[in-house]
């Protein structure tokens, strides 16, 4: 059997002191591609900003590796490539100064690499253009591209699908499904029906109390 990579250990959040869900227990082991699904407000971002350490949990425990992860934030943040909903492509940058700074925590990236991440979204020879001129989907290829330069095993995308295109779409689907089963692991909110052959959900409804049922 694998090793387990990341799990989720009884974990509950609140917002402004209201439990979203609680009690949620999940294991990905390594080739885990797994949708986060629930309606507006379920706490689907919530979630992956608590797996991500930007929200602390309630109760329970995000484990890396069989270890809490935030007693090894360095080693969690070295396998962790996490894309959220914003897109932090700075304006002023160039589409190669804006790859090169969200990638400031890792090995920087070769003229080589960028080229090829640009190609795979389609933004070949975009290197020097400035960020300010792309369209809405060209901004978010230019965080996509991250996919292709990072080497971390754990990929966190919360709604990737948004403002891309029907054949950016099927590339990603792709993208993710290999990552998946070359032994990573893909965590991935979307509200938009999937091609991908195989994935597992875990439905954030099923976690929340009767209060919380009540209160939607
Ligand atoms: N910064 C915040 N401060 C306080 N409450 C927040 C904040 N962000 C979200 N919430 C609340 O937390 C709840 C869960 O929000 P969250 O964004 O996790 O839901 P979601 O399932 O991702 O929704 P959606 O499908 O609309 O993206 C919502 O009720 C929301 O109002």
């Amino acid at each position: 059997m694998s090793e387990p990579l990341l799990t989720l250990e009884n974990l509950s959040c609140e917002r402004d002191g209201r439990t979203l869900f609680s009690g949620v227990h999940y294991t990905c082991n390594r080739g885990t591609l797994l949708q986060i699904v629930g309606f507006n407000g379920a706490g689907k971002t919530t979630l992956l900003h608590t797996l991500a350490g930007l929200l602390p949990a309630s109760s329970g425990t995000v484990l890396w590796r069989g270890q809490p992860a935030n007693r090894q934030r360095q080693a969690f943040y070295q396998e962790l490539l996490y894309l959220g909903h914003q897109v932090p492509v700075k304006p002023q940058l160039s589409v190669r100064e804006n790859l090169l700074w969200l990638g400031a925590l890792n090995t920087p990236a070769t003229e080589a690499a960028i080229a090829e991440a640009l190609a795979e979204v389609d933004l070949a020879g975009f290197e020097d253009s400035p960020s300010y001129a792309l369209s809405a989907g060209q901004k978010r290829r230019v965080l996509l591209a991250q996919l292709y330069l990072s080497r971390a095993t754990l990929w966190i995308l919360d709604e990737p699908f948004t403002a891309i295109d029907k054949a950016g779409v099927q590339k990603l689907e792709a993208a993710m499904a290999r990552h998946a089963a070359k032994g990573g692991v893909v965590l991935f909110t979307s509200h938009q029906p999937l091609a991908m052959a195989e994935f597992s959900t875990l439905d954030l409804s099923a976690y929340q109390t009767p209060q919380e049922f009540a209160d939607a």
